[in-house]
């Protein structure tokens, strides 16, 4: 075997799957599986099938999914930092499938760094309703926001949260969770070797306490007639099936869906709940719900060409709420009634968008609790700051801009949620990144360029990926480009100032032109190495 595994592990999985085990361990010789998702936000899958340099055979189970042979570098193509396509381990891309999501709705990725499912959720609202990207960890947090400022997603927060603290801001709100847990990464082992020498410490009785937890505060915030799909990457039936019982047995207001029968999807196996169950404690669940958990899917790597996943899909039997009346975003009554007179926090806003490496002077890294009352009209400036967005945005784009306005730590977003829905929660992003005030002026974001399509910018300059240039304007050279290249609109009918720079049609960040040469103002921190 290729691929050093526990023996722990091995010992366990063949007690399990008996005569299927020989089966599962040649598993690990097979070459990895590698996956794109393309990104519907920017191109549609016919359109990027037409474009695509790369062999790509489709995934079963995801209709944005592909396989990619081996040898391809996908990572390495302009089109990736046009945000074209998410590189995804292709079982990955199941769990968001069974989530559900359609335009409009209220939609939070509770365990959502570095943003793959969150990528896939925000393709599907396709900018309308609200998604809430959240993880506990500060750092990912950074691998989070930047995804979905590559992706373009224009109706996203980004928390660095709790879920029990994200329940008590958003109870009974979300029409659609995921929850892909934290968990032993067994199905990770020939991903990640870390993970096979981690997976002692990642033991699976520290993973179910924080999986109860966590679906705990799920079911708070879950809207009637919601649905939460819950997923892991290991294949440890006590953090699997047995959490699926255990939930079911203490919210009977839910039950489970069974999954379509998609090739390769296999049943859950109550049959290895009844030894868990021998056990008893806060793990016991009823023979009933155990029994109901064949309901729930298994993607397996000796029956699928992926690593492997779990899924479950569990839906509330409440009534849906309508959310097609316009109102995605915006509080009902009794919603408001609930965040009234919550205390703004008074520490300061996260990094700055598409700046990796720098922060804006005078604040502190991401995941601060959000300061609700910088954007009530208290801080000088406020309004000047707001107008100068106003007025770039009615010069240089023609995009409908989603959400409300809204000032955080002197920079500028386009917000899906209103401000007091965030007071006090440690916010990395509240929305889509407009850009700040420098010297006066309106300084674009990177997160406006990317989120734009060529025909929502009044100038814009395509470049080619196939001369090379779309590769330098990456790497942050200036480029020499006659004024005749700039396709000019509306009153920016002359070529000078912000340019909005495209390859292939497809946005990659701001250009300034002046004098036939475009400075580059491609973000350091993300250029191409
Ligand atoms: C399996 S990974 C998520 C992968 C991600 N959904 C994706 O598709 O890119 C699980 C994540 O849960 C986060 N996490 C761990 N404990 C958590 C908790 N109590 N609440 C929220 N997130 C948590 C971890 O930091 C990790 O990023």
């Amino acid at each position: 075997m290729a691929v050093h595994v526990p023996m722990a592990f091995l010992e366990k999985m063949q007690q399990l799957l008996g005569s299927d085990y020989s089966a599962f361990l040649s598993s690990y010789d097979n070459p990895r599986y590698a996956g794109i998702r393309v990104n519907t936000l920017k191109i549609s899958v016919e359109s990027f099938l037409r474009l695509s340099p790369f062999e790509l055979r489709p995934v079963p189970w995801c209709p944005t999914g592909f396989y990619v042979q081996e040898g391809q570098k996908p990572g390495k193509h302009p089109y990736y930092h046009a945000g074209l396509y998410y590189i995804q381990e292709p079982s990955a891309m199941a769990p968001v499938e069974m989530l559900d999501v359609s335009p409009g709705q209220r939609v939070l990725d509770l365990c959502a760094a570095p943003g793959g499912k969150t990528t896939q959720i925000a393709a599907k609202l396709q900018g309308e309703g609200v998604l809430v990207a959240n993880d506990i960890h500060a750092d990912r947090t950074k691998a989070l926001a930047k995804n979905v400022e590559l992706y373009g997603v224009r109706n996203a927060v980004v928390l660095n949260e709790s879920p029990e603290r994200i329940a008590d801001a958003f109870p009974a709100y979300f029409d659609k969770i995921l929850i892909d847990a934290p968990c032993s990464g067994e199905g990770m082992f020939r991903k990640d070797e870390d993970m096979a020498r981690q997976w002692e410490v990642h033991s699976t009785s520290k993973c179910t306490v924080m999986q109860k937890d966590i679906l705990k505060s799920a079911a708070a915030m879950l809207a009637p007639g919601g649905r939460i799909v819950y997923s892991t990457c290991t294949f440890a039936p006590e953090e699997n099936e047995a959490m699926i019982a255990w939930f079911l047995d203490r919210y009977p207001d839910f039950e489970l869906v069974p999954l379509p029968k998609e090739p390769g999807f296999s049943p859950g196996r109550p049959e290895w709940l009844y030894r868990l169950n021998a056990e008893g404690g806060d793990a016991a669940f009823s023979s009933e719900a155990a029994s109901l958990t064949a309901q729930c899917g298994r993607l397996w790597p000796h029956q699928v060409e992926g690593e492997g996943h779990f899924l479950a899909v569990l839906q509330h039997k409440g009534p849906a709420v309508n959310r097609d009346n316009g109102a995605e975003g915006q509080l009902s009554r009794g919603e408001r009634m609930s965040v009234r007179g919550r205390e703004p926090q008074q520490t300061s806003p996260g990094s700055k968008p598409g700046k990796t490496n720098r922060r804006p002077a005078g604040h502190s890294h991401t995941g601060k609790a959000f300061k609700g009352r910088e954007s009530a009209g208290k801080v000088p400036g406020e309004r000047e700051l707001l107008d100068c967005w106003q007025q770039f945005a009615s010069e240089h784009v023609t995009a409908k801009l989603p959400g409300q306005p809204l000032l955080f730590g002197g920079h500028v977003y386009q917000s899906p949620l209103p401000k007091e829905q965030l007071a006090g929660l440690k916010t990395v992003r509240p929305g889509w990144y407009a850009g700040t005030v420098k010297n006066g002026r309106f300084a674009p974001g990177h997160p406006l360029a990317t989120a734009l399509s060529a025909g929502e910018a009044n100038r814009v300059l395509n470049l080619s990926q196939e001369n090379g240039e779309a590769v330098r304007y990456l790497k942050g050279e200036t480029l020499n480009v006659p004024a005749s290249r700039i396709e000019c609109r509306g009153i920016q009918g002359f070529p000078k100032g912000y340019v909005l720079v495209c390859v292939d049609g497809v946005s990659l960040g701001w250009g300034k032109w002046i004098d036939g040469m475009l400075k580059n103002e491609y973000p350091a921190g993300w250029r191409w190495t």
